[in-house]
């Protein structure tokens, strides 16, 4: 099978797995950390950006994940189902696991890094009995993200839902969100992306991240078209490499490959313009987009994102993707 298929029947859009943390944004930019004083709070995490991005744009939107049982959980959960997402599935620790925090630092346009704090947190103690799979079956799609899988027992969650969403057919997208703070080793790491990758149906990553997951394999020669061709073999039916200011290529099994371009925008931080571009990507193609639209889409996002303070508050509803593509100027370059 070629093309994506979603189970129209089903009356969940899209779920989300994995973390739920916190941003604390610096307010005062152009400068290092050390001489921020405030920060602006947001819900943070890779599959929580992109679970607010399409329920933002008008996916009927599930999480399964679990947080801290304190403030920070609380203004998680609260945000979540302020953005009309089902927390049903968000379960609460009761070990004294906290939430993790992701200080962002932001030097100029360019010049941009995050600090993580993420010693015992609660997204990466999501079990096997927080995961259900009369929920996932409700589902089209499902989204796992690559940091889930980094410890015990948040990695045998994901694999459990996997499991379910193959039975199911729930199309299955992978954003390899490689945070390597959170790895023990490269070849754990290796291991374990590659291992769920072969289960999914959409893989989503920059050419680092699918660089790290190919460190092991001694491939001759890696390449955007290699590394599609080789999850074709397995599940896949759509790759996307990303390559950040240069736009990305997608490829899809039947043998097409489709260039993705940038919008000019005013970037004020470059951070989210992967949760972003996901987002959108994601909406377009369950909402009937080609796959070049739904990158366009994407990409769309990205600039609007990256034009903003925040990565999850900033992401855009459809109105504001649609006015910003009819003004803003669109480069492909063709330098990869
Ligand atoms: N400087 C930029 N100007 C315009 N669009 C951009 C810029 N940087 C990234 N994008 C868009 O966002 C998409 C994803 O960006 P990128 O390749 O940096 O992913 P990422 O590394 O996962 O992002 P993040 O920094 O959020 O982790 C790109 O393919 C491109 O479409
Ligand atoms: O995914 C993370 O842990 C960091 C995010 O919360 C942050 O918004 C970001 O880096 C988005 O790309």
């Amino acid at each position: 099978m070629n093309k994506l298929q979603f189970k129209q029947d089903r009356p969940l859009d899209f779920i989300a797995l994995g973390r739920l943390c916190i941003d604390l944004n610096a307010n005062e930019t152009q400068r290092p950390m050390e001489e921020t004083k405030t920060f602006t709070k947001y819900v943070g995490g890779s599959p929580a950006n992109i679970a607010i991005g399409v329920s933002r744009l008008g996916l009927n939107t599930g999480f399964i994940g679990k947080v801290s049982d304190d403030q920070m959980g609380r203004f998680i959960t609260s945000y979540l189902t302020e953005t009309n997402i089902d927390t049903d599935h968000v379960a609460i620790d009761r070990t004294g696991a906290v939430t993790g925090l992701a200080f962002t630092e932001i030097k100029s346009p360019t010049d941009c890094s995050i600090l993580m704090y993420r010693d015992n947190v609660a997204d990466l103690k999501l079990d096997v009995h927080n995961v259900s799979e009369g929920y996932i079956k409700q589902s089209k799609a499902l989204l796992i993200s690559g940091t889930a899988l980094a410890q015990s027992p948040s990695r045998e969650a994901v694999f459990l839902a996997l499991e379910y969403a193959r039975k199911h057919e729930v199309v299955v997208f992978f954003d390899i969100d490689y945070r390597p703070y959170t790895w023990a080793s490269e070849e754990e790491t290796s291991t374990y992306y590659n291992l769920a990758a072969e289960k999914c149906d959409v893989i989503i990553g920059t050419r680092e991240e699918f660089d790290m997951m190919e460190k092991l394999l001694n491939l001759e020669a890696s390449s955007d078209e290699v590394t599609a061709n080789r999850w074709f073999s397995y599940n896949a039916k759509i790759v996307i490499i990303k390559h950040g200011g240069e736009g990305s290529i997608a490829y899809t099994k039947d043998g097409n490959s489709y260039r993705g371009g940038i919008f000019k925008t005013k970037v004020l931080k470059t951070f989210g313009a992967g949760d972003s571009y996901a987002s959108a990507f994601i909406y377009g193609v369950m909402t009937g987009m080609s796959v070049k639209e739904a990158m366009r889409f994407g990409s769309a996002s990205a600039s609007i994102v990256i034009s903003r303070h925040s990565c999850s508050d900033a992401m855009p509803t459809v109105a504001e993707i649609k006015e910003f593509m009819s003004s803003a100027e669109e480069i492909l370059q063709e330098t990869y």
